[in-house]
């Protein structure tokens, strides 16, 4: 997936700049180690290894999911360009739509985000975390260990596995990680000459959401890890921002919304946070059902 959305923002810099561009795979102990990811540091070891890579010049930029991208500053790296966003939503994938699977179906997810929206989606399911990249999960829903699996819809989208999906879910059902579906580009902060280039392949629209989606998470104080969700979108000049806070037994939930100019979409993400924490966002983040 990684090499694949590297190859997208290659050839669309190529196409608007003429500049050829050489790509060099990184791997990572996120890709080797069969340690559990979050005990060798999350998706934070993927995102470290490449931007070491910019900071010592080996590359001159670095595209990452930016989902995966924590909210705080890296010293010395700006993000040059978000491109224009994929489908953020995420999908089911499984032999049936997610009312049609059986009385206490299995279904394989490590995000807590998803389970704690599938529980509250359907009380009796059996919300089981699974492992491994995306084709590993796939083949364990076709050798039946899971009934379904729940991935981001752009991921399927770029490894060529739309085939596997049986519903893709609204926001109103499950909304979706901060960042979900956009590409980061990521280059030093001094390369000035480099910035102005992958400017080119910044949208707009694509950048303010992400940026209102990406102030409500650090706002809330939390990670990828977090069972937060949020989504963005311009239309005719006006940002809207919905985000959720899921309690782990699915009961419970702080949904809300809010509107705002799109130049102000750090303070939209930011104050929408506030009023979620007012609505006790905080206490459920900090439980674990299980
Ligand atoms: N956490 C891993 C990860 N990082 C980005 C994507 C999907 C692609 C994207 O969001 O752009 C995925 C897999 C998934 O959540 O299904």
């Amino acid at each position: 997936m990684a090499m694949t959305q590297s190859g997208l923002v290659a050839d669309a810099l190529t196409e608007r700049t003429g500049h050829e561009v050489e790509l060099v795979g990184v791997t990572t102990e996120g890709d080797v180690s069969k340690a559990n990811l979050a005990q060798i540091g999350g998706t934070g070891v993927f995102v470290g290894a490449l931007r070491q890579k910019v900071l010592d010049g080996e590359v001159d930029f670095a595209v990452h999911s930016l989902k995966d991208l924590p909210t705080g500053p890296a010293e010395g790296i700006v993000l040059a360009a978000v491109p224009a966003r994929d489908d953020p939503r995420d999908a089911l994938c499984g032999e049936a739509k997610l009312a049609d699977l059986p009385r206490g179906a299995r279904i394989g997810t490590g995000s807590p985000r998803r389970m704690a929206q599938l529980r509250a989606l359907r009380h009796d399911l059996e919300v089981v975390p699974i492992r491994g990249n995306a084709d590993t999960r796939l083949r364990k829903v076709t050798s039946g260990e899971f009934d379904a699996i729940v991935l981001a819809y752009s991921g399927l989208t770029r490894i060529n596995r739309l085939d596997a999906v049986s519903e893709i879910f609204e926001p109103d059902q499950m909304l979706p990680a901060p960042g979900q579906g956009a590409l980061a580009v990521e280059c030093r902060a001094d390369r000035t000459d480099l910035l102005e280039i992958l400017a080119t392949l910044d949208d707009h629209a694509s950048r303010v959401a992400v940026t209102a989606e990406r102030a409500l998470l650090a706002e809330l104080e939390a990670g990828c890890s977090a069972p937060v969700g949020a989504y963005a979108a311009l239309e005719d000049r006006t940002l809207h921002l919905i985000g959720v806070v899921a309690g782990y037994d699915g009961e419970r939930q702080v949904r809300l919304s809010e509107s705002g100019h799109p130049d102000l979409a750090e303070r939209l993400g930011r104050d929408l946070a506030t009023r979620m924490i007012a609505k006790g966002a905080d206490q459920l983040m900090g439980e674990r059902v299980s």
